[in-house]
């Protein structure tokens, strides 16, 4: 049952608005999109589901908005994508004709001069000067969590951009967290969120260092590291420890041009090469069934190596085999444009914050040694479930950084 922000926001889609939901983590932004999705499919009306990164577009079953766009890194002119879209007619082209709605989740992290470019060449190749092209934009995010990758700079925010006003015409808060049921630990994390930490929070944080995590079906917690090279390192070195050799299971790439490689070959969110050994801790990389809870981000134990295939535990109790998935970046099923196929797992001893984004965790193991970006620290606590079931590592109030365009944002909000 839906609450009466959430309800608010579905109607506001249902009414043709504009909206932009956000709110802190857990608070059934995702949720949301499904609900819309359901409402879309009774009236057959084309709603296309996109995520700023590959990671948040598979937790809500859709595609990258990158893929969505088909204009690559929109790095040219605005007239020249329109002109080779119009030109190529093709999927991208009926993409940006048909589309009625587009839903856009983690929008903290988009990038505005990206934004800006999609939003022009909708206009343009739909012949429409409204906003997008008069596609209907729901959009979802909260600003204090992790923003948009730009390397050495200030993150720019996509409201702070002339855009903002274009694109929102409503925006609606949820404010009821579902995700952690404790209200303590609701409030601990709303202040982290905010940056209000005192002296009594860190202490409150510190002592989850000496909380013991109970081993759920003997699957370890997964380390939340802030760094790739703190993660490859935690996951190479477990897998080292365990008997025997490593299986190695090779990906299968499709691209139908080079065009289409050079574009797509680093987006997939499945490995490359996928190293395994029996009782390898892995997480699950797709929906594969929501009712028995195996759920992109689905922790297990690896019970056997077949051909092309490997039998999972999982810490929710039940016992998969889980066999290659092929993951479609743009394209159709009937014209693939880009595709891999592969056991959709990756070794899960330790993940970075950024890939952890949109998860929920269990069982939470965090580092938040060499913190460096806005809105890291809240991401990583906000995806446990209970405090006691959480270790937070080298907490220092300088790991908490919110930058002060978010809170100008949401003061005036
Ligand atoms: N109205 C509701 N009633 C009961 N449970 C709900 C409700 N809304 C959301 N939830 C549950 O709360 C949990 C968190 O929801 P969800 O993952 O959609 O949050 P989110 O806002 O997208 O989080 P994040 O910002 O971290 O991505 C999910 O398990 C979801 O099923």
């Amino acid at each position: 049952m839906l609450n009466e922000k959430q309800r608010a926001a579905l109607d506001a889609v249902k009414g043709g608005e504009n909206v932009f939901v956000t709110g802190p983590a857990g608070v059934g932004k995702s949720l949301l999109i499904r609900k819309v999705l359901e409402w879309a499919e009774g009236l057959h009306m084309p709603v296309h589901v996109t995520a700023t990164t590959g990671v948040a577009a598979a937790i809500v079953d859709g595609t990258t908005l990158h893929a969505w766009g088909g204009i690559g890194l929109g790095e040219r002119d605005a007239r020249w994508y329109a002109k080779k879209l119009r030109g190529r007619g093709g999927w991208a082209y009926a993409r940006y004709r048909q589309t009625k709605l587009l839903v856009i989740d983690e929008l903290s992290m988009a990038d505005v001069t990206y934004m800006a470019k999609l939003e022009h060449v909708a206009r343009l190749v739909r012949r429409d000067s409204r906003p997008f092209g008069g596609i209907q934009l729901m959009l979802l995010g909260d600003f204090y969590q992790l923003g948009p990758v730009q390397k050495g700079r200030r993150p720019q925010f996509i409201f702070d951009s002339e855009l903002w006003e274009k694109l929102v015409s409503k925006t609606i808060h949820l404010t009821e967290v579902y995700r952690q049921a404790d209200p303590q630990f609701v409030d601990l994390l709303q202040r982290v969120r905010v940056g209000d930490v005192g002296d009594d929070l860190s202490q409150i944080i510190r002592s989850s260092t000496e909380h013991s995590l109970v081993n759920d079906a003997g699957v370890e917690p997964t380390v939340l590291y802030c760094r790739n090279v703190d993660v490859d390192r935690a996951n190479k070195a477990e897998l080292s420890r365990l008997p025997g050799e490593a299986a190695e299971f090779k990906a299968v790439d499709f691209f139908a041009s080079r065009a289409a490689q050079q574009l797509h070959g680093g987006n997939f969110t499945l490995p490359a090469t996928l190293q395994l050994k029996i009782g390898a801790q892995v997480m699950l990389l797709r929906n594969l069934d929501q009712d028995a809870k195996l759920v992109n981000g689905s922790r297990g134990v690896v019970e056997a190596l077949g051909s092309g295939c490997v039998t999972v535990r999982f810490a929710a109790g039940t016992t998969r085999v889980i066999e290659a998935h092929e993951q479609h970046i743009g394209g159709t099923p009937q014209k693939r444009l880009a595709s891999r196929k592969q056991i959709p797992l990756r070794l899960a001893y330790a993940l970075t914050i950024h890939k952890s984004q949109g998860l929920s965790i269990d069982v939470l193991d965090i580092d938040l040694r060499g913190c460096f970006a806005h809105g890291q620290a809240y991401v990583a606590l906000s995806r446990a479930t209970a405090f006691k079931a959480t270790r937070i590592k080298n907490f220092t109030k300088g790991a908490v950084i919110v930058d002060e365009a978010v809170a100008s944002f949401y003061a005036n909000h």
